[in-house]
């Protein structure tokens, strides 16, 4: 983590400044209503609800809860705190906003802006075009999406933050229309519901290998040039609207595969400017891979050329994670 927060040391050091729970809005318990469950997080289930903001207040607002259970080890309490500190720090278009936390009893609550568009990896896998239904999206719609996360990343790089898990799993949509608008969504390195994207690397401790540049998973390095690489991964998720990255190959062996130069093939379909900015993000040499600001740039050069936005998002032939595929 960027700043371990010890039992004892319940403070956290962002953008040069240090915080501690107090400055946490406190989110009063009653004004606070569960309405579904939206799927199980890192520590606890998450769930949809309405928050109503100043008591009198006819309105309520729709708010997404992660809940931390009862019966939980302090580990476990210092990173619920640290996470809720996290993005409590973050003031950004493209993070996700923390409205607050119940941090009186349990179960402990985070409380957090609802975006219901759900998550980027669901949404590109319902928006894959069918032969009933062409892709209700272009590619400028694809390019959007991914200068969304770009922008949030470089807002992270800008105030030294390492996120460690940039991927379309982490990432949640304002709505699954036009006009949506992309965030970054989970900040605890958390074992959302796509478990399988975690290598259980010996003990307890599971990483998204399929995400991780070699010097993070050989020696533990990370930097701001980590988030990159895995910014490039996602770039492949979005272009490939949602496959799951070295389809079919175990995380054993793409980290062999990857420490001897493979890397990620063009989606189908994928322009060559955009895999040339994946590719860039996969240099072997971190201090070699662009920076956010780079990386804006050369999707605003993808966004102004018209064979690039041109590329259809036509029906693929190929091997999907559930077999053979003719669509
Ligand atoms: C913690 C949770 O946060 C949220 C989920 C959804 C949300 C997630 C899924 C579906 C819908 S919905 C109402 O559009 O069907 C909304 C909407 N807003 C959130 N703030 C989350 C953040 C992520 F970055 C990635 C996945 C999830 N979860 N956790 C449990 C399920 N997703």
């Amino acid at each position: 983590r960027n700043d371990l927060m010890t039992e004892t040391n319940p403070n956290y050091e962002f953008a040069g400044e240090r915080y501690t729970l107090k400055d946490l809005r406190d989110v009063p318990r009653e004004h606070l209503r569960l309405t579904r469950a939206l799927g199980q997080g890192a520590f606890g289930e998450v769930y949809e609800g309405l928050y109503k903001m100043r008591p009198g207040d006819a309105v309520e607002m729709p708010v997404a809860v992660k809940t931390l259970p009862e019966l939980s080890t302090l580990q476990a309490e210092n990173d619920f705190m640290l996470e809720a500190l996290i993005m409590g720090k973050f003031n950004h278009p493209n993070i996700v906003h923390l409205i607050g936390v119940c941090f009186d009893k349990h179960p402990r609550y985070i409380v957090l802006e609802l975006l219901s568009g759900g998550d980027l990896k669901t949404f590109l896998r319902e928006s894959r075009p069918r032969n009933d239904r062409p892709s209700a999206l272009n590619m400028k719609d694809l390019l959007m999406c991914c200068v969304d996360v770009a922008k949030g990343c470089k807002y992270l790089e800008e105030n030294r933050f390492i996120h460690r898990d940039i991927a379309a799993r982490n990432c949640l949509l304002t709505a699954k229309t036009p006009g949506r608008i992309v965030k970054i969504a989970d900040f605890g390195m958390a074992r959302e519901v796509y478990m399988s994207d975690y290598y259980r690397k010996g003990g307890k401790a599971m990483l998204p290998i399929k995400w991780m540049p070699p010097e993070a998973f050989l020696d533990g390095i990370f930097t701001t040039k980590t988030d990159v690489w895995s910014y490039g991964v996602l770039l492949w998720e979005v272009m490939s609207l949602g496959y799951m990255p070295y389809t079919g190959c175990a995380n054993r062996n793409v980290m062999s595969l990857v420490v001897s130069g493979g890397r990620l093939e063009p989606p189908p379909n994928c322009p060559s400017l955009v895999y040339a900015i994946m590719t860039s993000c996969w240099h072997p040499e971190p201090p070699q891979r662009p920076d956010f600001a780079t990386i804006l740039e050369k999707l605003a050069g993808c966004l102004q050329d018209p064979e690039t936005l041109a590329t259809p998002l036509k029906p693929m032939i190929g091997l999907t994670e559930s077999g053979l595929q003719i669509r």
